[in-house]
C-alpha cells in the first residue's frame, strides 16, 4: 500500500482519489479552492458523475480517503504525487502549463526524501521534463540533493463513466525513466494489472503523446462520420446504417460514429488545438488535426442554419431545448455545443426554453447573458409546452422515452430538430411533426 496524495481535485483528482483508495491505497486530495475541500470534508461532492459520491464517501469514511489545502504535510507524507490540475487553452491553442509547474514548485518546496511525482495532468510533450527541471533547480538553489522521479500517466475516463473507466481502464500507459519508478507505479496499479489490464511503459515523451494522438484521433472520427452524415442528407443516404456497415469492420468499430451538433468537453477541443501548436511549434502542422478542429466549429453553425433554414424568420419563435450539457451524464458544460447554438438562436429572435436533468446550475451561469430570453424548465414537459419547435442537443435517455401524442398537443408548431439521431424519422413524422436530424 503507497501513501499517494493528488494535487487538484476536480473531475479527474477526485476519480483519481477515490478509485486509487478502491485499489487499496491511502490518497490525499489537495486542491486551492477551500470552498471546494471544505465541501468534499462534508460529504458535498462538486460534480455530477454517476458513482462518485458513493466511492468518495466510502473511503472517507474509512480514512483512506483525505481531503486539505495544505500541500505541505500532504508532500511531506506520500510517497507518490500526482498532479491532476487544469491545462486549458491559451490564447495561442497551448496548453496553459501555469498550474503544473506550480505545483511542481510546491512539491519542490517540501520535499523530504525519494518522491514519484507524476503527471496526470494532459500536458504537451515535453513537460515532464520541465518539471523534472523546475524540481531540480529549487532542490539544487537549496542544496538539497534529494532524488525523484518524474512519471507520465495520462488519465482517458470519460465524463459520465469515469469511475468505470478508471478501474477498468482498456491500457495504463505510463512513461517512466528509473525502474524504481515503473515498480512503484506498477504496485499502485496492482488491482487492475491483477486483472490483466495491459500497461504501455515507455519514456516521458511517448506517454505524453499518446494520450494527446488518441484525444484528437477520437475527435477527427467524430468530425469524420459528422462530414459523412451532412453529405448522406444530400444524397439520401442513411448515416446510422453508413455507421454500422463501416463498424462492422474490426478495423473501424462501431465506437465514435455517432453524428451530431459537433464534439464538446474540456478536452477534445483543448487537446486538438495542444496537439495541432505542438505540430507548429516543431515546424510540422498536423493537416488533419487543424481541419477537425475547424470542422467541429462549423458542424454547429450547421445545426444553426439548418433550423433557420426549416423554421424561416426566428424573431419572436419560441424553441424547447432538451439538453444543453456537452453530453449526456455529466453537468460540465464546457464547450457544449449548445452554448454557440442558443446563443445564436437568441441572435436570431427566438425565445428558449430549457430542460437538462443535471445542466440547470451550469447553464444558468453560462447563459446569464442572455437569460431573458432563456427560461429553464423543471422537466422536458414543461420546456416544450406551447413552443414552436422542440431541439434535442444532448441525448439523455429519458428523452427517448417521451411521449409523443402528449407533446403534439402540448406545442404551439410541430418543428422536431433531433440532433442527437435519438428517434426514427417514420415515428416522428407519424406523429405529424416535421422531423430533422443529422445525417438521415
Ligand atoms: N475531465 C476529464 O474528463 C479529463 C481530464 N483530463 C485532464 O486532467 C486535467 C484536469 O482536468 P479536470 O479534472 O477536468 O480539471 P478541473 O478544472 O475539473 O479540476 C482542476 C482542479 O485543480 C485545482 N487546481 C488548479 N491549480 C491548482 C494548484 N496550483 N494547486 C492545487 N489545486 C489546483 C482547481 O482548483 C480544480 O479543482 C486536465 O489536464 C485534463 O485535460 C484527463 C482525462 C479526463
Ligand atoms: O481527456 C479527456 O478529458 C477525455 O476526453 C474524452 O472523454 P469526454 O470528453 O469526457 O467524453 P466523450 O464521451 O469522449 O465525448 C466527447 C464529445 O464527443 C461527442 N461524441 C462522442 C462520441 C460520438 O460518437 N459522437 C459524438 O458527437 C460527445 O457528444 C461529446 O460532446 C475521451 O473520450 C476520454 O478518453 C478522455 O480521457
Amino acid at each position: 500500500m503507497h501513501k499517494i496524495a493528488v494535487v487538484g481535485s476536480g473531475y479527474v483528482g477526485l476519480v483519481t482519489g477515490a478509485c486509487l483508495a478502491e485499489f487499496g491505497m491511502e490518497v490525499t486530495c489537495i486542491d486551492r479552492n477551500i470552498a471546494k475541500i471544505n465541501g468534499l470534508k462534508n460529504g458535498r461532492i462538486p460534480i455530477y458523475e454517476p458513482g462518485l459520491e458513493q466511492l468518495v464517501k466510502k473511503h472517507f469514511h474509512h480514512k483512506r480517503l483525505h481531503f486539505t489545502t495544505n500541500i505541505k504535510t500532504a508532500v511531506e507524507e506520500s510517497e507518490v504525487i500526482l498532479i491532476a490540475v487544469g491545462t486549458p487553452t491559451k490564447e495561442d491553442g497551448s496548453a496553459d502549463l501555469k498550474s503544473v509547474l506550480q505545483v511542481a514548485e510546491d512539491i519542490a518546496k517540501y520535499i523530504n526524501g525519494y518522491k514519484i511525482i507524476v503527471d496526470k495532468s494532459t500536458v504537451p510533450v515535453g513537460t515532464g521534463q520541465k518539471v523534472k527541471q523546475t524540481i531540480r533547480n529549487i532542490l539544487s538553489n537549496k542544496n538539497n540533493n534529494t532524488s525523484f522521479d518524474v512519471v507520465s500517466n495520462p488519465e482517458f475516463l470519460r465524463e459520465g463513466s469515469a469511475i468505470n473507466d478508471f478501474l477498468k481502464p482498456d491500457r495504463i500507459v505510463l512513461g517512466v525513466e528509473s525502474k524504481m519508478a515503473e515498480k512503484v507505479m506498477r504496485e499502485v496499479y496492482a488491482v487492475p494489472n491483477g486483472h490483466g489490464i495491459p500497461f504501455i511503459v515507455t519514456n516521458l515523451e511517448t506517454a505524453e503523446m499518446i494520450k494527446y494522438a488518441a484525444n484528437a484521433f477520437l475527435a477527427l472520427k467524430i468530425t469524420y462520420i459528422n462530414e459523412i452524415a451532412n453529405l448522406c442528407e444530400r444524397v439520401g443516404a442513411d448515416v446510422k446504417m453508413i455507421a454500422e456497415g463501416m463498424g462492422m469492420d474490426h478495423r473501424i468499430s462501431p465506437k465514435f460514429l455517432q453524428p451530431g451538433p459537433g464534439f464538446g468537453g474540456s478536452c477534445f477541443p483543448k487537446d486538438a488545438k495542444a496537439l495541432a501548436k505542438t505540430g507548429r511549434d516543431n515546424s510540422l502542422p498536423l493537416t488533419l488535426v487543424e481541419q477537425t478542429i475547424i470542422a467541429n466549429e462549423l458542424q454547429k453553425h450547421r445545426m444553426i442554419e439548418k433550423i433557420s433554414n426549416n423554421m424561416g424568420d426566428l424573431k419572436g419563435k419560441t424553441l424547447g431545448v432538451l439538453g444543453i450539457t456537452f453530453k449526456p451524464e455529466t453537468d460540465d458544460m464546457r464547450e457544449a455545443p449548445s452554448l454557440v447554438i442558443l446563443e445564436a438562436l437568441v441572435r436570431k429572435g427566438a425565445y428558449i426554453k430549457v430542460y437538462d436533468p443535471a445542466g440547470e446550475k451550469e447553464g444558468r451561469l453560462r447563459f446569464n447573458h442572455i437569460k431573458d430570453k432563456v427560461v429553464f424548465c423543471q422537466d422536458e414537459y414543461t420546456a416544450i409546452k406551447e413552443v414552436d419547435g422542440i431541439l434535442i442537443l444532448t441525448e439523455w435517455p429519458q428523452f427517448k422515452k417521451i411521449d409523443l401524442d402528449y407533446i403534439k398537443n402540448q406545442m404551439k408548431g410541430n418543428y422536431f430538430f433531433d440532433f442527437r439521431n435519438i428517434f426514427e424519422r417514420s415515428a416522428i413524422e407519424a406523429k405529424g411533426f416535421q422531423y430533422y436530424c443529422v445525417g438521415r
